[in-house]
């Protein structure tokens, strides 16, 4: 049987680190859901959609062709057919990308792609986002829901961009935080049968181990 797992929580609390270690040690396919999100918004900038405007966002939603790679050692993703995954990691798509992934439409069509590519991995997915565990896989094997405050995360991502401004950083993670939270359609948001883990004070060797451990009660347990 294959073994689904959930992985959700705000920004820089070290989903895609753990999410990808994890699937790799246990022989998973992975998915960035979050990658989904970044390269529609990518599509609908490069495309002169206006990101402020749901209505035409919503329109234009099922227009691109986005395909993800589920392989944990080289996560990939194209949209009709052109290699995104440096282009989503911009600023430009990161401020935008609270909006875009609002749109009820959006999430739909996205949704959808999420659970066909679950739903044909042969010895089970690792999928990280923020509404796994409540909406897109709400029968998910296991469930985690990583945490960390914000001057952890803050420092973690600073540490990633050469130059960076602590404060400033901390700022657009909690906004960004705050605009994921409060949408009307599937926020960002802890099941109520996900374990929590509050990465602030573990290393990241820490959060797999805890969560390949959580995977392997829960595969005994079947
Ligand atoms: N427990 C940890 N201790 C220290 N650094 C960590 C820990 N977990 C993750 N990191 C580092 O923090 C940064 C952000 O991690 P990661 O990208 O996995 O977070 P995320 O939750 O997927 O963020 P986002 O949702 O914004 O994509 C990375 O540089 C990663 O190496
Ligand atoms: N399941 C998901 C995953 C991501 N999003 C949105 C909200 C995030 O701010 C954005 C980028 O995610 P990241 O790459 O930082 O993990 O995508 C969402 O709404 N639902």
């Amino acid at each position: 049987m294959p073994v689904i797992v959930a992985i959700d929580g705000p920004s820089g609390t070290g989903k895609s680190s753990t999410s990808k270690a994890v699937a790799a040690q246990l022989g998973l396919s992975y998915l960035d859901t979050g990658a989904q999100y970044r390269a529609i918004t990518w599509w609908m900038v490069t495309n002169g959609i206006d990101t402020a405007d749901p209505f035409a966002i919503a329109s234009a939603a099922g227009k691109p062709e986005i395909v993800s790679g589920t392989d944990p050692e080289k996560p990939a993703i194209t949209v009709d057919g052109i290699d995104v995954s440096g282009p989503i990691r911009e600023q430009d798509v990161t401020s935008k990308v609270s909006a875009v992934s609002a749109v009820p439409e959006v999430r739909t069509r996205i949704t959808e792609l999420q659970r066909a590519i679950a739903g044909s991995a042969v010895t089970g997915i690792v999928v990280e986002g923020r509404d796994i565990g409540t909406t897109v896989l709400p029968d998910a094997d296991l469930k985690v829901f990583l945490t960390a405050s914000p001057e952890a995360r803050a420092a973690r991502r600073s540490g990633e961009l050469e130059g960076a401004d602590l404060h400033a950083t901390r700022e657009a993670l909690v906004k960004r935080d705050a605009a994921d939270s409060s949408r009307k359609t599937s926020p960002l948001a802890k099941a109520d049968d996900a374990v929590e883990v509050d990465t602030t004070d573990l290393t990241l060797q820490q959060v797999i181990e805890c969560v390949v451990t959580l995977v392997e009660e829960k595969r005994a347990g079947r």
